[in-house]
This record gives C-alpha cells, structure tokens and sequence, in this order.
C-alpha cells in the first residue's frame, strides 16, 4: 500500500444550475474501519464521490485523499480503489482485457490482473465481453478494478446494487477485511439495511450535508434511548411503583410496559421490593434501520429532502 489512509472532505459546495448538490459537506474517512456513506437518493452522495475522484470540480471545499488533491497523484489506482458506475465499461472487450488495460496504465503486471479476478469471483467469465455481463457481474468487475492497485483507501458508490443474496454477503466480507488490513473504506448507501453487518461508522447525509457522523453502535444506544421493556401480570401496579422510583413508563401492551428514566438492574430491584411479579426486564436494543429512522425524523431539513423535488 502507498499513501495514507484517509479521506478527508472539508466544505465542498457544489450546485448545478438552481439545484444545489453539495451545501458544505465535511467529514473524515478514517483507516481501519467500514464507514458507510448513507442518505436518501439526491443528498449528494455520488457528487462528493465524484468530487473526491476529481471527476466533478466543487464550486468551494476541498477533498484529499492521503492529504494530497486526486488529480495530483500519479498512479490513482495505487491510491485510491473506486467503484462509481459498474455500466461504464467498454462492452467489446473481455473483463480480463479491461483490467489488463487498467493495469498497464498504472504500472501493473498480468499476474496482479488474474489475483483480482480470482478475487472477485471471475475466472470462468474472464475472457468473455463485459458487455453481456450481468449487473451484479458488472459490479464484481468494477471491483475487481478498484482492487487492482492494492490501494490504501477505497470509495464504492452503491456497490450491492445488482448482487444476489450471496454476492451481498460476499461484498460485507470483503469490506470488512480490507478495513482489517487497515485501509479506509468509504461504501454508499441510499438503504440503511444494505449497511447493517457491513459498516462501523456511518456519516449520514441529507441535501448536501452531514446530518450524522457517529459510530453504528453509538447511534443505536442513543436511539434506543435506555428504554427498557417490562412483562409483568400487574402492569398498573408495576408502573406505579416505577414512578415513584423516578421512571416514566406506558403500558404497550397487556402485560408489557415500556419503561425510560432507570437502568434495568434498579427496574428489578423496585420491581421486587415492592413485590410485582415480573417475568422479563430487558433493555430495547432497535435495529440501524429504525435508528437511521429515528435520527432522520429529528433532522427537519432532512425531511424536506426526502423527496428529490425537494433539494432542486
Ligand atoms: N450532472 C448533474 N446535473 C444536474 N444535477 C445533478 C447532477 N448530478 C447531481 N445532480 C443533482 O445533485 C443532487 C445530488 O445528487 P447525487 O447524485 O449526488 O445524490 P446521491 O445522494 O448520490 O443520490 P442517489 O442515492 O440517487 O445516487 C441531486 O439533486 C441531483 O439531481
């Protein structure tokens, strides 16, 4: 590997005509861990990508990759691994012609070209024309290509997009390990499901901007919100001796309780000490789905975003 890894995007503005894509985006890819890049579809996501990639040029803000602007290294590949749009492709040639001719351009051998296409799952396709491949073969091919340089960092716009339930699961693999090996890995996301199992840390977006830069299992606890659930045949009695404790609470169902305001361990001992039965006190753990949700409901500005129409 060569360079740093790390990526980091500090204030990038960028508008095409009225609309505005990018409204002061900043944040930082940092190394060892699977960052997942969230938002829904028009927040911007693929226009920092590209800005990062040097493909789009940002109206203000910076974006560097190892500390140094894209355009200024001189063997991208060796640097940075990008996947942006699997369909871009030169459908004539055969996947292993596409990569050979990447390889060539940054200084790389035939032999690193066939390591990344058993890699990717590949091999019985190699010599075939890309341009009757699958989507979710399309996808492997462009990560093959993003392999290609061993790069320190990798940036990969929507890359489950098109996979089967194995491929998805193949892809949740290889990010993790590539983050392992300590590299940074940057992976887009307009579904917060796709991420759940593959990212750590999560920047979430909404019309050109970070809502949330967080660690995965910060924002379920801060979601959760120390909820814990009660089950207990004499809920009335129950919430009464909670609230004297101090803990607020309603009953979600029959004999289920939703109590905040105490940890469990104190919810038992009030619980017994006032002698309500009780068969379960269990702290409420919601899913990244429903914390994305959550954060999303708080963020007023991300709402008027949701729909594209929205953002123009
Ligand atoms: N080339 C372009 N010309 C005009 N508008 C554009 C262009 N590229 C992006 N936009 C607009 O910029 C905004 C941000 O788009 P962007 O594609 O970056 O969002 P995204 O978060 O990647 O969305 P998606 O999940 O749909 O890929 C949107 O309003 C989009 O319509």
């Amino acid at each position: 590997m060569s360079g740093e890894a790390i990526i980091e995007v500090t204030g990038l503005r960028k508008r095409f005509g009225p609309a505005v894509a990018l409204d002061g985006m900043s944040f930082t890819v940092r190394p060892g861990r699977v960052t997942g890049f969230v938002g829904p579809n028009g927040a911007g996501k693929s226009t920092t990508m590209r800005v990062v990639l040097g493909l789009d040029a940002a109206d203000e803000g910076t974006a560097l990759v190892g500390g140094r602007p894209y355009r200024s290294l001189r063997e991208p590949l060796r640097h940075v691994g990008a996947l942006l749009d699997a369909a871009a492709l030169q459908p004539g040639r055969s996947a292993r012609g596409h990569l050979l001719w990447l390889a060539h351009s940054q200084g790389l051998g035939a032999r690193r070209v066939d390591e990344v296409i058993e890699q990717v799952g590949l091999r019985s396709v190699a010599r075939r024309k890309a341009g009757g491949f699958s989507l979710g073969m399309r996808q492997r091919l462009g990560i093959a290509a993003a392999l290609l340089g061993d790069p320190p960092v990798f940036m990969l716009d929507e890359p489950v997009n098109g996979l089967d339930p194995e491929g998805i699961i193949w892809i949740r693999d290889l990010l993790r390990s590539l983050a392992a090996q300590g590299r940074a890995v940057l992976v887009s996301s307009h579904l917060m499901s796709e991420l759940q199992g593959a990212a750590d840390h999560l920047i979430v977006v909404g019309r050109g901007r970070v809502i949330a830069d967080t660690g995965v299992a910060d924002l379920i606890t801060a979601a959760s919100r120390g909820r814990v659930t009660v089950r207990t045949p004499e809920p009335e009695r129950a919430m009464r001796a909670l609230a004297r404790a101090g803990a607020a609470g309603t009953v979600t169902e029959g004999d289920e309780l939703t109590v905040s305001g105490l940890p469990g361990e104190r919810i038992v001992a009030v619980l017994t000490a006032h002698a309500v039965p009780f068969s379960e006190v269990m702290a409420q753990r919601v899913t990244l789905e429903e914390a994305y949700l959550e954060l999303t409901r708080d963020a007023v500005e991300f709402h008027a975003a949701t729909g594209r129409e929205a953002v123009r």
